[in-house]
């Protein structure tokens, strides 16, 4: 499989350079240059496939033959090892649990493939490689558990300080060895610039191979194409036409969905649910995109002002304005909403859904369900992560996971940069 870049001024690559390089030099998303949908047979018979095979079916055409299929396996089958379950909320509404990871966020996927990719092609020691990656809170968590100790690869984390969750913070400041993380005074849009002008700076490039771990690197961003390849298998009996409405900030998760779609999945409609964080929303309405810097929310890890992935969603609508808008749809929520929807989801069936899920949610109930249809919002964050929050909207207490209580009792590490040319000085050092 080659890879394009979006901004067609760069060679095309293979797989492996897409996921080492992570950016093209013209400073483009890679896109993969086909996407062949799968035969008729795969989706009529998902029910008899178990997890690892329908991942396995569907990323081994963006692979290609660069990882041989045992190897491929053998990574999915680590990657893949606990549950996606579609849980019912409302008769036709249920939510795709995406946090039984270790990280317990639907990051874990992503990084954890990505982590495995780069050690599988880093497996002589020939290439030293530090990964950059800019979080609003749970990518730089999963990033940090998916790469920890992997030989040859540095992680370098980047976060807006004060603007991730408690625990969040813990997970991406604690875990040491290979890790380190960077504070940063500014918002989410600060780190992601920061990182990608250093993917373009030859004064670091010269010196070190950089590569991104955000979605914006496609070994991190397709494999979450399985979750609705997932959550397809668990109600494909229903027989109903299915909405899947996604929480959305970089917007790579949503992406990935109609990534799936074109492989064949039947989607009746995509809801992109953002916080106040409203650029794509604007620009539906619009036609101008307009992107603004990010504001700070409840649910803060779609606290980004310009997506990185919308650039890809317009691409594989062909840059057509009116097929984009008649299968996609975008609407932003504030954080008064947000709560109010917590409390109706707990008070009618009693889930806890997270600020993330709540805002899926409330983009679900935008779109008018009728009888023949059934709508998924995606839970992308254990409700722990957000634990203040929670508790106090919904008047009750969340039990800690063992996994999530032995990062709070670690010690946070993170060094402080507040411009461009600290972020520099410390990848030179
Ligand atoms: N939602 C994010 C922001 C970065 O998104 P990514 O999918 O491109 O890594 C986060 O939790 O950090």
């Amino acid at each position: 499989m080659q890879y394009y870049s979006l901004n067609n001024e760069a060679p095309n690559v293979s797989f492996s350079e897409a996921v080492i390089k992570g950016l093209a030099p013209d400073r483009g998303l890679y896109l993969p240059e086909h996407i062949t949908p799968l035969p008729k047979s795969f989706f009529e018979n998902i029910e008899n496939l178990d997890n690892v095979e329908i991942a396995y079916q569907a990323i081994q055409q963006f692979v290609g033959d660069e990882i041989p299929e045992i190897e491929l396996r053998d990574i999915l089958e680590d990657v893949l090892s606990f549950d996606f379950p579609v849980i019912s909320v409302e008769e036709n509404i249920g939510t795709l649990e995406l946090f039984h990871g270790p990280t317990m966020a639907f990051k874990d996927v992503g990084a954890r493939f990505m982590a495995r990719c780069l050690g599988y092609f880093n497996k002589n020691n020939e290439n030293h490689v530090t990964v950059l990656v800019a979080t609003s809170g749970d990518t730089g968590g999963a990033v940090a558990n998916g790469f920890l100790g992997v030989k040859g690869v540095d992680v370098v984390i980047l976060y807006p300080t004060g603007k991730v969750s408690e625990i969040q913070e813990k997970q991406l400041t604690t875990l040491g060895q290979n890790i380190t993380a960077l504070e940063v005074d500014g918002v989410f849009d600060d780190c992601q610039e920061m990182v990608k002008s250093a993917f373009l700076d030859t004064s670091i490039t010269d010196h070190k191979q950089l590569t991104s771990a955000n979605s914006i690197n496609v070994a991190r961003w397709l494999p979450q194409l399985f979750y609705f390849l997932f959550a397809y298998k668990q109600i494909k009996n229903k027989n109903k036409n299915i909405t899947f409405s996604v929480p959305s900030g970089n917007f790579g998760n949503i992406c990935a969905g109609i990534v799936a779609n074109k492989l064949g999945l039947p989607v009746k409609h995509f809801v992109a649910a953002t916080n106040i964080n409203d650029t794509v929303v604007r620009y539906l309405e619009s036609s101008t995109y307009e992107p603004k810097p990010s504001k700070a929310t409840i649910s803060n890890a779609m606290d980004v002002g310009n997506p990185s992935n919308f650039i890809r969603i317009q691409n594989l609508f062909n840059n057509d304005f009116s097929s984009l808008k008649n299968s996609f749809s975008a609407y932003s929520f504030n954080d008064q909403e947000t709560k109010e929807a917590m409390k109706v989801i707990f008070n009618e069936s009693g889930y806890v859904a997270d600020p993330h899920g709540a805002v899926g949610y409330l983009g679900l109930k935008k779109q008018s369900l009728g009888e023949d249809d059934y709508g998924i919002f995606l839970e992308t964050a254990h409700p722990v992560k957000f634990l203040d929050v929670v508790e106090e909207t919904l008047a009750t207490q969340i039990e800690i996971p063992e996994r999530i209580q032995k990062v709070i009792d670690k010690e946070k590490k993170s060094i402080s940069i507040d411009s461009y040319k600290k972020l520099k000085e410390f990848l030179l050092q």
